[in-house]
């Protein structure tokens, strides 16, 4: 069963048929490389089968935890940052109605999922515990290498306010920590304190993991159907093996994009007309950017908000330098409409009352997308039938799947993430970390 729709119409005046057809022995090389596990980083696509062979038994056990969770908390606390949040966060976001954390307590039928860990702001972290006031709440706190700094300042915090509230044993019933089975300084305050345990598997980076216990556990809490989302990443592992370019819309995905990339086109824009969707675009944006930008190439990823932000840089979208491309990401069925009133003054709305909403965005995305084509803009559509957990979880896979072949197809790694070492070791050189003395005076006599 498939939800997603995969739609090149409009690229036609940008790529030749032959031009796909040309990219099919590179894309059988690169479907080579992933599944028999020949390319670089071999070692880190386990997620290729996460949704038909994931461990059953933890599953169980999150569904467990979740429900304790919904029991005794109005607030799960998640900590974390990059791929230990970003996938939950637009997971929550796209199964859920925009506004459903302004609820009070009593409207909502599940806690409240707030996130933590992924700044360094002070501001932010003091609000949020300001948001949380008396009501009673636990953490996830999750970190693949258990060592991340934003997450574990977070992580200090919150294990306090919890011990405070709580006690210590208290609090040890409310923190569930998600890390390395073995390794990493969470995994080993986790194994001291007795913390519930959950795994992010070895072979699965952190923006690879939204369908493991990274994603799972948020997405269960705040009411999210687990069973559904993966599923729906089953149908996509289903649909999106097939090394044939002609069968496989995520190959075609990412082979276009390649295609397009070689002509110029380096920023690539994922566009949304839905508050709902903004987060699956920060989502997006890391396994793009984490995945492909490196060894000096790479497209850029970056998202459009709109209609908003046709109102702010959709300009430079129409008429700036011609670098840019679209991929549309919009859902059919509206979750929920309006129908614009009627009303007897003239406020040059007249034509569209009794009108539904859903029909004007719908029509905005139709007439800004054949406005960017005419622009110089090209455009692809992926199109999802529901808002729902299956169409969900088939569309993460389908932009999974497509981005380990993009990479390969550009000759690059895209499972390893070298470059953000770069920062963190500035970071810790500054803030006086042991082992980076050196680096300390260098850095402090440049600033
Ligand atoms: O789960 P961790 O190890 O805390 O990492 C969080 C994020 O930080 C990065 O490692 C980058 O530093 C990402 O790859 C990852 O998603």
């Amino acid at each position: 069963m498939t939800t997603l729709k995969f739609d090149t119409s409009k690229l036609a005046q940008f790529v030749g048929e032959q031009e796909l057809a040309m990219m099919q022995p590179m894309v059988t090389v690169a479907d080579e490389m992933l599944r028999k596990g020949t390319g670089a980083g071999s070692a880190y696509t386990d997620w290729l089968h996460l949704p038909t062979e994931y461990d059953k038994d933890e599953f169980a056990r999150i569904q467990a935890a979740a429900k304790k969770i919904q029991s005794d908390s109005k607030v799960l606390v998640v900590i974390g940052i990059g791929g230990s949040y970003l996938g939950a966060r637009a997971a929550i976001d796209f199964l859920n109605e925009y506004f459903n954390n302004y609820l009070p307590d009593e409207q909502r039928d599940f806690p409240q999922v707030l996130f933590a860990g992924n700044s360094i702001a002070p501001a932010y972290l003091n609000s949020l515990i300001k948001v949380i006031g008396d009501r009673d709440f636990s953490v996830n706190v999750i970190s693949k290498s258990g060592t991340t700094t934003e997450p574990a300042i977070a992580f200090r915090v919150f294990k306090q306010m919890l011990e405070e509230k709580y006690g210590v044993e208290g609090a040890r019933e409310r923190i569930y920590a998600t890390t390395d089975a073995k390794r990493g300084a969470l995994k080993t305050l986790a194994d001291t304190e007795g913390y519930e345990e959950f795994v992010v598997p070895d072979g699965v980076g952190g923006r690879f993991s939204v369908l493991t216990a990274v994603g799972l556990l948020p997405i269960a809490t705040a009411g999210g159907d687990i069973e559904q989302l993966m599923a729906g990443a089953a149908a996509g592992e289903a649909e999106y093996a097939d090394a044939d370019l002609a069968k496989n819309p995520a190959y075609q995905y990412a082979a276009y994009r390649n295609i397009l990339y070689r002509k110029g086109y380096t920023t690539e824009l994922l566009i949304n007309y839905d508050p709902t969707l903004v987060q699956f675009g920060e989502w997006w944006k890391q396994l793009q950017g984490e995945s492909e930008g490196k060894d000096g190439k790479g497209i850029f990823p970056a998202t459009g908000n709109f209609s908003t932000d046709l109102h702010s840089f959709g300009q430079y979208i129409q008429d700036g330098r011609r670098n840019l491309f679209e991929t549309l990401f919009r859902v059919t069925e509206p979750v929920t409409d309006v129908v614009i009133p009627e009303m007897d003054a003239d406020d040059g709305l007249g034509y569209l009352q009794g009108e539904k909403m859903s029909y004007v965005n719908r029509t905005a995305s139709e007439g800004t997308l054949l406005a960017h084509v005419d622009g110089g803009v090209p455009n692809m559509i992926v199109e999802l039938d529901k808002q729902n957990e299956f169409a969900l979880g088939q569309a993460i896979y389908f932009f999974e799947v497509a981005v380990a072949i993009a990479g390969y197809l550009n000759g690059i790694n895209p499972f390893d993430q070298p470059g953000v070492e770069a920062y963190k070791r500035n970071m810790f050189g500054l803030l006086g970390k042991p082992g980076y003395e050196e680096l300390t005076a260098e850095l402090k006599a440049r600033l």
